[in-house]
């Protein structure tokens, strides 16, 4: 390849040494361009009137900001008619949006969290979209629609995952299951560059991402790591670790799969029927299988969250993901914990 691979190019060569098929280098093409699209209007801000919340909620109860519900319009319009999709799913749909007509529809199912770390927008912080490719399992039943439980698969079965991330400059990183790529878009170009050729995250960390004003909330597996870290030299782990926290998934695990550390959002007491805040589907999953193919890892506190089987859609899950050792010393917590405690096991 030239020394300016653009992701197009990219695809193509996957295709053509028959790592991806023509059908999945479609449709993460058209991702791509969505991307751009929402990268067009996240970065007009106030000049383009698209700053604010509108009165409506998703799902999880949420009020939905005006580029939360743009940004998923961007993405629907853009994958609709590409003949590479059976149905897509999002964090602000309550139900999947399903190709209409009866013709062959595609082989695959697109998850997405179309603006995530949505409240960073009004404050101009970086945000991104997440996305999750599965295959189509209904492929003989092509007129009706797919049931939803279609898209009831764990996370191992995902064929490519992404994100898009809109900052200072912006970015797509991407794996289809063979190591993790990153792309930045030259805007005069309006081209995805491959600048991040292999990404690998180190596997020790002086670093770790969660929002620290929860902590009266949290169980004491985590507490115990937590204090540790805090606890600096003098404490059991030895060393002086430093906190960071952007409020958006996206941007804290850009930044752990730059230069390595922890990012968790744990089970916590303020809603206590729920695993976690972060999404399965379209949130953790896709960012774990990045994680772990950058060389890093990614838990619930007590399996890997590729192999939890989803029993909906908008499933919420605890996560410890990042540099290996330490999301494995905060998974052993918790299988420390977890036996004189059956009962609180969330
Ligand atoms: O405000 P909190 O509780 O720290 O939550 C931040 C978390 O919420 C999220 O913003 C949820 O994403 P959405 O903006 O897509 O709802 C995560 O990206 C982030 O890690
Ligand atoms: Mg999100
Ligand atoms: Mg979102």
């Amino acid at each position: 390849m030239s020394s300016r691979t653009s992701l197009s190019r990219f695809l193509i060569e996957q295709t053509r040494s028959h790592q991806t098929p023509a059908e999945l280098r479609f449709l993460i093409e058209v991702v791509a361009r969505a991307c751009k699209m929402i990268n067009h209007q996240v970065s007009k801000g106030a000049l383009g009137g698209v700053l604010g919340s509108l009165t409506s909620e998703n799902i999880q109860g949420e009020i939905q900001k005006k580029l939360d519900v743009l940004s998923n319009e961007i993405l629907l319009e853009a994958n609709e008619w590409g003949g590479h999709l059976a149905a897509m799913a999002s964090e602000e749909m309550d139900e999947p949006y399903q190709i209409p007509g009866c013709f062959p529809k595609g082989s695959y199912l697109l998850v997405f969290d179309p603006l995530d770390g949505s409240s960073n927008i009004d404050v101009n912080v970086s945000v991104g979209t997440i996305f999750s490719v599965l295959t189509c399992p209904e492929r003989e039943d092509i007129c009706g629609d797919l049931a939803d439980d279609a898209f009831l698969q764990s996370g191992s079965k995902q064929v490519a995952a992404g994100y898009a991330i809109y900052g200072p400059q912006t970015m797509l990183v991407l794996t289809l299951g063979n190591g993790v790529k990153g792309f930045t878009l030259d805007t005069e170009l309006g081209s995805f560059i491959l600048t991040h050729d292999n990404m690998q995250i180190p596997e020790q960390t002086a670093e770790f991402a969660l929002n620290m004003s929860n902590e009266r909330h949290w169980q004491p597996p985590v507490k115990r790591y937590v204090d540790e870290m805090r606890a600096g030299e003098e404490g059991p782990l030895g060393k002086n670790y430093n906190m960071r926290w952007i409020a958006a998934m996206v941007t804290d695990v850009h930044r752990i799969l730059v230069r390595g550390g922890i990012f968790m959002y744990p089970w916590d007491k303020r809603e206590p029927d729920k695993p976690g805040k972060l999404r399965l589907m379209y949130e953790a999953n896709p960012m774990a299988m990045i994680v772990e193919q950058a060389g890093g890892a990614a838990t619930n506190g007590y399996e890997r969250i590729m192999d939890i089987e989803p029993s909906t859609l908008h499933e919420r899950v605890a996560v410890y993901m990042g540099s290996k050792e330490e999301v494995e010393r905060i998974t052993q917590y918790h299988l420390e914990w977890a036996p004189e405690n059956p009962d609180l096991i969330k």
